[in-house]
């Protein structure tokens, strides 16, 4: 340390004006008595150097007096308990460094250490061999006092020594040699200044010399410890600050956040991603992501810098349920190059529940095995299905509603892009205006209202993955040209945007419509049918496939009675008679409530007649759509009587017109209880 210091300019200009000989030092006072008494400025003259010339000149103009004693400066207890707490930091730091460093010296010696803030108020002192610096809280301001060390050490931002007589105040002048070092704050700014005042001789012993050497080197360091401790202190009273004010920002933020590190661990999560998942964050920290999310290779691209941004469907299994998320995934850059981890947004698109999964979600949560049915029909279209689904070939489903269409986009998807997006638009619901945002997206800045930051369409979110086009035959004709466009082009350009962005998904188209009819009128594009139709797959009605009924019906009563955590309920003989009648017109979903509802509000664990819909119970076979097909008996009994009323009842000429013998009419005639005038 001692050699460090020794070699440095700083050090060696410090030491140069300690070796002033007495007479050096009076000429010294009497210049400085001059400026006081007479105004008189010292000239040219090298032993008085530049800065201690104008900080005298500046004491003496503000009428300080050199005799002021140090104890009318002591602040009021109040003013400097503020002081104290705005340097609470540095005090915290230093005392400890300043009070280790002083076990090696002794308490006898002639050595006061004093520890000013920037603005000249002592802090603390150590040791005091000056009686009027006993007390913490004196302002020695150059204000106040005048010219010394430690304030033109803090002014210049480097260490000053002083020799007796350039000190201002006579009770300051005191130790001959005063050396103050300047203490920086992280931003480089001065927080305070450690000063030593030295009793110095003109002759001294090698002993004496070193001890003296020592001391200045301890000063020295002394210094630049509390330095770094007090910036290692304040990045973290920084860091504790900005944790707590991002704490309550993502507070307020009802997505989930979560920022994971560079192996996937959690090292946070936001009060939103806790209510989310319904965990705290003490057990969720230091898991990895996959635990809680699942896995997902974007995550590790841009974890890895492969990509630079991730915008991910998952379903989060979180305490109400599962829930539909897209995941929008942001490096933690520490630098371009450096990725210190990841930025997980969860975002909840919208909560699924098992009675409503008509939902425009952006994952795929069935697989084939949920598409249930033995009925050669439905196995063959499986069948297909199933074979398709590994290639990029456009599927479009033909189905009534509520035959499973969705279900079977789903499981030709999750089958072979299990960790893809799955983006399901439902082509008649979007309003007209919002359709082109809602596929294309928009930049930020082009609507007012929107978000600012514009937003990703769904082509776009379906990057990599399924585009499910729900309710296709619904969708406007003009619509139906941009998105062909979308399907040949395979790019899209956001609204406001200036540049497309390459798009790569396969398309699943539904309807209930028979799309090639319109495509006949006219109000549907050919183009876009043939586009869509490259496998068309005929989903049955459950009445096509009506062995299916009382299984399906069956496996509705059983998972609804689990989900209920219910015994199984036994079900009445006339209840599978009806239903197997009925001709079920919303198809499996109608089934599938029908049989949640029946569970619902069976008694005593049976599900009777009436514990179904009425529109069930109330069915008859004389209701159904067959209804215009008549038992041939009526239709006999009806000819007759229609024939008897044009022959006016003449059953000869009756018998003729319906090819029955005069005896066969006569006995049908009197089993409808017909009013037959004797004939004979
Ligand atoms: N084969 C099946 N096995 C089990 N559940 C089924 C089956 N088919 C459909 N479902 C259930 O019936 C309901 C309706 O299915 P889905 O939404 O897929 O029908 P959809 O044909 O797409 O209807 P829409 O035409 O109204 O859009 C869902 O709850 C689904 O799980």
């Amino acid at each position: 340390m001692n050699s460090v210091l020794e070699t440095s300019s700083e050090f060696q200009e410090l030491m140069s004006f300690m070796h002033l000989q007495p007479q050096q030092l009076d000429e010294i006072t009497k210049y400085k008595e001059r400026l006081i008494n007479f105004n008189e400025l010292p000239q040219d003259n090298t032993l008085i150097r530049k800065e201690i010339a104008s900080s005298w000149l500046r004491s003496q103009q503000r009428g300080i007096l050199p005799k002021t004693s140090l104890r009318e400066k002591l602040l009021k207890p109040s003013q400097f308990k503020k002081v104290l707490k705005d340097n609470q930091l540095l005090l915290h730091v230093a005392e400890p460094i300043i009070t280790q460093g002083l076990r090696f010296i002794s308490k006898n010696s002639p050595y006061t250490f004093g520890l000013t803030d920037r603005n000249g108020i002592l802090l603390s002192v150590h040791n005091p061999c000056v009686a009027q610096l006993k007390t913490p809280g004196i302002d020695i301001s150059e204000e106040a006092v005048g010219t010394a060390a430690h304030s033109l050490s803090a002014a210049l931002g480097k260490p000053v020594c002083t020799v007796g007589p350039e000190t201002y105040n006579y009770v300051l002048q005191k130790g001959n040699v005063v050396i103050s070092v300047p203490i920086h704050d992280a931003k480089d700014n001065v927080a305070a200044v450690f000063t030593i005042p030295y009793y110095r001789k003109y002759k001294h012993t090698k002993e004496e010399e070193a001890l003296f050497t020592w001391l200045i080197a301890w000063q020295f360091s002394t210094a630049r410890k509390i330095e770094e401790a007090l910036a290692q202190a304040s990045h973290k009273f920084h860091t504790a600050v900005q944790c707590s004010i991002l704490d309550s920002a993502l507070s307020m933020v009802n997505d989930g956040l979560l920022f994971i590190d560079h192996r996937g661990e959690i090292s946070y999560i936001s009060q939103g991603g806790e209510q989310l998942l319904g965990l705290n964050s003490d057990i969720i920290k230091g898991r990895h992501y996959s635990e809680l999310l699942g896995h997902f290779s974007q995550v590790s691209g841009v974890l890895h810098g492969k990509i630079s941004t991730a915008n991910v469907a998952a379903t989060i299994n979180g305490v109400n349920g599962n829930k539909q998320c897209v995941l929008k995934v942001e490096p933690l850059l520490i630098d371009q190059n450096d990725i210190a981890g990841a930025i997980i947004r969860v975002c909840s698109i919208k909560q699924t529940s098992i009675t409503n999964e008509k939902t425009e979600g952006f994952s795929a949560v069935h697989t084939f095995k949920d598409i249930l049915g033995e009925n050669p029909k439905i196995i063959k279209a499986k069948q297909l299905a199933n074979k398709i689904a590994y290639s990029d070939l456009s599927v479009l489903l033909i189905g009534d509603t509520g035959t499973g269409k969705e279900l079977f986009a789903q499981a030709i998807h999750n089958e072979a892009l299990p960790e893809k997006p799955f983006v399901a638009i439902n082509c008649a619901s979007i309003p007209q205006n919002l359709i082109e945002s809602e596929l294309f997206g928009y930049e930020g800045g082009t609507f007012t209202g929107a978000d600012k930051n514009g937003r990703i369409g769904k082509v776009e979110m379906a990057n990599g993955g399924t585009l499910f086009l729900d309710e296709i035959g619904d969708m406007p004709l003009d619509l139906q040209a941009v998105l062909l466009r979308v399907l040949e082009d395979k790019r899209v350009l956001r609204i406001g945007g200036n540049k497309y962005i390459p798009v790569n998904f396969r398309v699943i188209a539904a309807t209930n419509k028979r799309v090639y009819e319109m495509v006949q009128q006219r109000t549907f594009r050919e183009d876009l049918y043939y586009r869509l139709a490259t496998c068309k797959i005929e989903i049955p009605s459950l009445q096509q496939r009506s062995t299916d009924i009382i299984p399906l019906a069956q496996f509705f009563i059983k998972q609804q009675c689990f989900r209920l955590k219910l015994p199984i309920c036994d079900v009445d003989p006339a209840v599978w008679r009806k239903i197997t009648q009925y001709e079920w017109p919303g198809n499996i979903r109608q089934l599938k409530s029908a049989m949640f509802l029946a569970v619902n509000i069976a008694q005593n664990g049976v599900i009777q007649l009436c514990d179904l819909p009425d529109e069930v119970v109330g069915f008859s076979d004389s209701s159904s759509k067959y209804g215009r097909f008549k038992p041939l008996s009526e239709l006999e009994k009806n000819a007759i009587m229609d024939v008897m009323a044009y022959t006016d009842n003449d059953l000869i000429k009756a018998s003729k017109i319906l090819g029955l013998s005069r005896s066969t009419l006569y006995r049908r005639l009197r089993a409808y209880n017909f009013p037959l005038k004797d004939t004979n």
